[in-house]
């Protein structure tokens, strides 16, 4: 599905640069699960941004089914990353001012997609989260755990092939941890194709896969957890 062929970003500001990824190859089948892990600073979330087209590659080819993404418009890249990639970050990165309904429906308002279908579709991802009632909230009047849910909808509400998510459980204490690896994992079973970083071996026997990176390369590209599913 996913073919990342080395991949190289450096970040330079006046006094430093960082060679943060160095010819990365990966490739991400239609269906997996995979986790990245490694230590801090080891290039993970900029990998993950990569493949979520959040960044720009100093070097390197992206294919997504055949197609080059790099040498897309960036109009193209746009739409095709609002339409096929979902997102959910650690810190959940809602909009305070905005209610719980609101939040989701955003990237529907960017997709330009018709108020009835937003309707629908937001309805839909909040009865399945379990937000119907919160709906009118704004986020800091929930817990973490359901500000993560709300993430997750907002994430979901497009109906992306691919979710990326960075340390999603990162902010969560143990329990409602495991509650959003579990909704990851029926995501995933339903056929959403799952990129997460992670620093808990704990979460990443969700996983299929695990890759590993050390200092802006992969480690160890096809390690497969005993208790994979
Ligand atoms: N926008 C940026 N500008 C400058 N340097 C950056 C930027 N983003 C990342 N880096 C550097 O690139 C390297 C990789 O960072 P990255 O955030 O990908 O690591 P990570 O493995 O996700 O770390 P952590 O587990 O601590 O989140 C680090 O040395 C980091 O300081």
């Amino acid at each position: 599905m996913i073919t990342l062929e080395n991949i190289s970003k450096t970040f330079a500001n006046d006094e430093v640069k960082t060679q943060a990824l160095t010819d990365v190859s990966l490739t991400i089948n239609e269906g997996e699960f995979i986790a990245i892990m490694g230590s801090s600073g080891s290039g993970k979330s900029t990998l993950l941004n990569h493949i979520g087209l959040l960044e720009n590659a100093d070097a390197g080819h992206y294919w997504f089914e055949g197609s080059d993404l790099y040498q897309m418009s960036r109009s193209a890249r746009q739409k095709f990353r609002a339409s096929h990639l979902g997102y959910i970050f650690q810190n959940f990165n809602l909009i305070d001012d905005l209610t719980v309904y609101q939040n989701i429906e955003l990237p529907l308002l960017y997709q330009k997609v018709a108020k009835s279908e937003r309707q629908q579709r937001v309805n839909e991802v909040l009865e399945r989260l379990e937000l119907t009632q919160r709906q009118l909230h704004r986020p800091l009047q929930l817990s973490g755990g359901q500000q993560q849910r709300v993430a997750i909808a907002r994430a979901l509400v497009t109906r992306p092939r691919v979710i990326l998510a960075d340390e999603p459980t990162g902010n969560l204490d143990s329990r409602i941890g495991a509650e959003v690896m579990s909704l990851l994992q029926e995501l995933n079973a339903e056929g959403a194709t799952i990129v997460m970083v992670t620093h808990s071996p704990e979460h990443a026997e969700y996983c299929g896969r695990v890759v590993e990176m050390a200092d802006g390369t992969l480690i160890n590209n096809s390690a497969k957890l005993a208790t994979a599913n």
